[in-house]
């Protein structure tokens, strides 16, 4: 048989592939750079992966391994550290930003940059909440939502509740038996949030709700594939079935209101549904569902995860956990015999405390990133940001740059002491005009269960070599797998 035909079939196979490959891999700089003229040439340097996923399935795979930071250090290692790079995610042209001036201009910079989540995400937490409605709505209310839930006055108001919810649920975990930690701590943390916002509602809307908002946090960092078993289309339907909860509870309060019977505390509720702008006009059951199902899910998920971490890197340090449960039994010894729980005030000097909780806050990075849009093409760090091009806030390399934090993947809340971050090097709470709202009442409450915690209680882990994993949120693959145990000491 002859060779040579066969040959030259394979090669030109062969060549068909290579060439083929060089379209596929060329499609989004020819789609979305050579659109751009001159200013092409002053891009980011970086990579913007295949056509339609861009670098999603990068991300994917290294947020899905045991290394999520491979993703950037990828980029690092091909690109240098510019702390700026091209990419292509979440279905748009995009640059990362990793430095900390580059995160601090992006994100107080209101004049270059708007908010650009991708209208996946916008679809799942609304679009008239605070990632979808206009800078003047957004000020608006923001004014409005933020001083209830921050505050000297708002927070004493709320410790006592939290106070006591902490308390009866430490309680009741130590007789459940083996229970899912994180699991506890979001249910803990959301009945705070409803507290604030709807006053209460029953044990099992609340466990319906937060299930729904699990499902879709899965959704906000997947890919927007809508289709059944795909974890973006379970998340839209969870958003249909939380609309649908908290439409129910608006129009019952609307009811409520027309028959003027005024309720005993005013909350976040009764605020939304009463504001009006300087014309009169009030906020529909669209703006104000879409407000609660972003605050709701803002105001728990990230509270819980901060505290169950808390709770796990104090446990495998047990220096730090003596030291910090000190601290508890040296305010509650200084207190006048008459006082009953805790004060601000008392919270507020919990020194170590606070180390412990900025340090977790650092080690996890609870929002991984951020999104925003250049409203005009913007000079960044001698690069050129097109006009259009979403921006993702990389907070979680600011706070591991071992150039910024010695050993950055250690937990050692002393790094703290008599040390203050410089500007944009430290962002647990983003910066600028959004800000995270519940900054000091997610302190307060992880504060307040830590104090309780320490003091009376301790946490048997079944797995504790139960690996982590990064997607929508660190959390270990187990979810922390327990049991609560009352201290030997413990004096309830
Ligand atoms: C450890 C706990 C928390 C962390 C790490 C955290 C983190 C963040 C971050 C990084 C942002 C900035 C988003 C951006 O720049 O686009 C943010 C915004 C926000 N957070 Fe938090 N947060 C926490 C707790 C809370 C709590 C308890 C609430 C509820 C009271 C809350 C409500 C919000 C809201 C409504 C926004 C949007 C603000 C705006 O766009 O103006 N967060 N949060």
């Amino acid at each position: 048989m002859e060779l040579g035909p066969i040959c030259n079939v394979l090669l030109g196979i062969f060549g068909v592939l290579v060439v083929l490959r060089w379209v596929v891999k060329n499609a989004n700089w020819w789609l979305y750079e050579t659109q751009l003229g001159e200013k092409q040439y002053s891009l980011p340097p970086g990579d913007m992966g295949w056509p339609f996923i861009g670098n999603m399935w990068s991300f994917l795979s290294a947020f899905k391994s045991k290394d999520p930071d491979s993703f950037v250090s990828s980029l690092v290692s091909r690109f240098g550290r510019t702390g700026i790079y091209k990419v292509f995610m979440f279905g748009n042209p995009s640059v990362i930003v990793t430095s900390p001036e580059a995160c601090r201009r992006v994100l107080t910079d209101d004049d270059c940059f708007k908010p650009g989540w991708p209208k996946s995400t916008v679809a799942l937490i609304g679009k008239k909440s605070f990632i979808g409605i206009s800078f003047e709505e957004h000020k608006r209310l923001r004014r409005l939502t933020a001083a209830p839930v921050n505050g000297y006055e708002a927070l004493s108001m709320y410790t006592k509740y939290i106070e006591e919810i902490v308390t009866s649920s430490l309680d009741k975990w130590t007789t459940m038996g083996e229970i899912e930690f994180l699991t506890e701590l979001r249910k803990l943390t959301f009945r705070i949030i409803m507290y604030i916002f709807l006053s209460s509602e029953s044990e099992p809307v609340m466990t319906a709700l937060e299930r729904e908002y699990t499902t879709l946090n899965y959704g906000v960092r997947a890919m927007a594939i809508n289709i059944p078993g795909f974890a973006y289309h379970k998340a839209l339907k969870a958003r249909k079935n939380l609309v649908a909860t908290f439409q129910s509870i608006v129009e019952d309060r609307r009811n409520q209101k027309k028959v003027s019977v005024p309720t005993k505390k005013k909350d976040m509720m009764d605020a939304l549904i009463d504001v009006e702008d300087e014309n009169g006009r009030k906020l529909t059951d669209e703006d104000i569902i879409d407000i609660l199902v972003m605050y709701l899910n803002a105001g728990h998920e990230s509270s819980g995860h901060t505290a169950m971490w808390a709770t796990i890197f104090l446990n495998q340090h047990p220096e730090y956990l003596l030291k910090a449960k000190k601290e508890q039994e040296e305010i509650v010894r200084k207190r006048p015999p008459e006082q009953k729980g805790l004060t601000l005030k008392e919270i507020r000097e919990m020194e170590y405390l606070s180390k412990v909780i900025d340090e977790t806050l650092r080690v996890i990075t609870f929002s991984l990133t951020v999104f925003r849009e250049a409203k005009k093409d913007v000079n960044l760090a001698g690069y050129t940001i097109p006009k259009g091009w979403r921006v993702l806030v990389w907070f979680r390399s600011v706070h591991l740059d071992p150039e910024i934090y010695e050993n950055p993947k250690e937990f050692k809340p002393s790094r703290w002491d008599n040390f203050t971050p410089k500007a944009g090097t430290f962002l647990p709470f983003g910066a600028g005009t959004r800000l995270c709202p519940g900054n000091d009442l997610a302190k307060l409450e992880i504060s307040i269960f830590l104090h309780h915690f320490l003091l009376n209680y301790q946490l048997e882990r079944l797995n504790p070599g139960s690996p982590a994993m990064y997607l929508p949120h660190t959390r270990p693959v187990d979810n922390c797998l327990a049991r609560i145990k009352k201290c030997p000491s413990s004096s309830v």
